[in-house]
């Protein structure tokens, strides 16, 4: 049996700002940087020690993963990162207020470009898409790998090549991963690993500073479905206030 952990980075300041945030650069606020040191704890007393790292390329998915490991002890543990791992690109939402955006155009638009699987939001300006396109972490890719905005469809298919040859092969190897990631790239992988449809990944949030774990047979077939939070009850709550974002006014 083999041991998968996924953590969602500590809130950043565009989380408690109400912004959509995706491929941008958000630092994690001052506060919510306990939720990393907490994460930490959670692991220790769980016996859940990584032996490996994977986060995106983005630095609250780093600053996260580091402190983890810091507080671990194991700030030696190697460290693999990828776009692909990256939140999913909100193309033309990017930094716009959440409440905006549902004020905008109504709230069954903001609830499918936030939460349906098929629905990619509006894409990014041209001239931003090119400064995007010009950031050296991503100047080994080809411009067109590099999406004006994404789908949730649009992660998962990005992300599965990365879960194949990396996370999924580390597993299979004895290996326990720790995956740093983001709101909804990792809605992307439970989608995966619990074989959700469309229609339940729509209801899925998954909360910041909790590590999600779960058991996985020889088929890297989770033991029980949705996996386990290390602190279950902050888990619902906080997983209901990321549910109810930019819908109140
Ligand atoms: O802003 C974003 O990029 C994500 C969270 O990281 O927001 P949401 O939960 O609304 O998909």
């Amino acid at each position: 049996m083999s041991k998968l952990i996924l953590l969602r980075h500590g809130q950043s300041t565009a989380n408690a700002a109400g912004e959509f945030t995706g491929w941008t650069d958000a630092a994690l606020t001052e506060i919510r940087q306990l939720e990393a040191h907490k994460a930490a704890r959670l692991l220790h007393s769980a016996d859940l020690l990584p032996d490996s790292i994977h986060t995106s390329v983005l630095w609250r998915s780093i600053h996260t993963a580091q402190i983890v490991a810091d507080d671990l002890g194991r700030s030696w543990l190697p460290v693999h990162r990828s776009w692909r791992l990256n939140e999913r690109h909100y193309g033309a939402l990017t930094t716009r207020k959440k409440s905006h955006v549902r004020l905008q155009v109504g709230t069954h638009q903001y609830r499918l470009w936030r939460r349906s699987f098929e629905a990619p939001p509006p894409p990014m300006p041209p001239d931003e898409l090119e400064n995007l396109r010009a950031d050296p972490r991503y100047a080994d890719l080809p411009h067109r790998t590099i999406p004006a905005c994404e789908s949730l469809a649009d992660v998962l298919t990005r992300l599965l090549p990365y879960w194949i040859d990396e996370i999924a092969a580390e597993l299979r190897h004895g290996g326990t991963p720790l995956v740093v990631a983001h709101g909804n790239s990792l809605r992307a992988l439970v989608m995966h690993l619990d074989q959700l449809s469309p229609a339940q990944v729509a209801g899925l949030n998954i909360p910041t500073g909790i590590p999600l774990c779960y058991d996985l047979d020889e088929m890297l077939t989770s033991k029980h479905s949705g996996g386990h939070y290390l602190d279950p009850d902050t888990a619902e709550s906080a997983a209901e206030a990321i549910a109810a974002e930019g819908e109140a006014g």
